[in-house]
């Protein structure tokens, strides 16, 4: 069994998970807590190169079943070279996305299907599954005015996606977080960086607590 924590953070374009996380791994760390930040797809060289492939702005013709099949072998590698090795040391993972975006990008938006999704999933990462999920819940035309306006954010093929996208994305994440409450924890990610991060670690402290 593993002795660490696998902590995943959720949330459509531009809700500022990237952000908290990275400060929150930084509190963590001084506070004595071993930490690996990380983020899907990437993390390590063989998934950083999967992301190229699937976010290049100039793949506009990428089959929807190559892009999750991409997402999933992405997630494979960084779970078997990175996560679970990190987890059996007894260390924190903050993972940004994780199975979840698979499930709500791919099979809910790009309607692929859940359920198809969910097994090519089920196949990739086997029983590991995150302890606590955070879910930053913002509207998209928020999030993605929050990308636009900030020139040194990455603008991916995903980003370039019509608003009737974005919406989806939105919709799949909170059937999801209605589904699996004990798991996914909802955060009103409209509020100041200060804000989501005190709501953000008290969920992170307080599954550290009952580990
Ligand atoms: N609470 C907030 N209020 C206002 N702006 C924010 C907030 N959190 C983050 N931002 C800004 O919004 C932009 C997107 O933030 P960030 O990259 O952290 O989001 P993200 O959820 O990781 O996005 P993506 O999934 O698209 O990579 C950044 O410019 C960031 O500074
Ligand atoms: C893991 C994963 C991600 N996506 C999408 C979500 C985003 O548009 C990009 C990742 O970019 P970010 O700036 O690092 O958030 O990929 C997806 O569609 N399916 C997935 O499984």
């Amino acid at each position: 069994m593993n002795k660490g924590l696998f902590i995943t953070v959720e949330g459509p374009e531009g809700a500022g998970k990237t952000t908290i996380i990275q400060l929150i791994a930084e509190e963590l760390q001084t506070e004595g807590y071993s930490v690996i930040l990380t983020r899907e797809p990437g993390g390590i060289p063989i998934a950083e190169k999967i992301r190229n492939i699937i976010l290049d702005k100039a793949h506009t013709e990428m089959d929807p079943k190559t892009e999750a099949l991409l997402y999933a072998a992405a997630r494979r590698q960084h779970l078997v070279q990175k996560v679970v090795p990190a987890l059996e040391k007894g260390d924190i993972v903050l993972c940004d996305r994780f199975i979840d975006a698979s499930i709500v990008y791919q099979g809910y938006a790009r309607k692929i299907g859940v359920e198809e999704v969910l097994a090519i999933n089920e196949f990739a990462v086997e029983n590991t599954m995150p302890n606590l999920t955070l879910y930053f819940d913002i509207e998209p035309e928020i999030g993605l005015a929050r990308i636009k306006k900030n020139r040194s954010s990455e603008v991916n093929r995903l980003d370039l996606e019509g608003l009737s996208f974005h919406k989806l994305v939105r919709e799949g994440y909170l059937t999801l977080a209605e589904q699996f409450p004990n798991r996914i924890k909802k955060i009103d990610a409209n509020q100041t960086v200060e804000e989501v991060k005190k709501a953000a670690k008290a969920y992170i402290m307080d599954c550290v607590q009952k580990r």
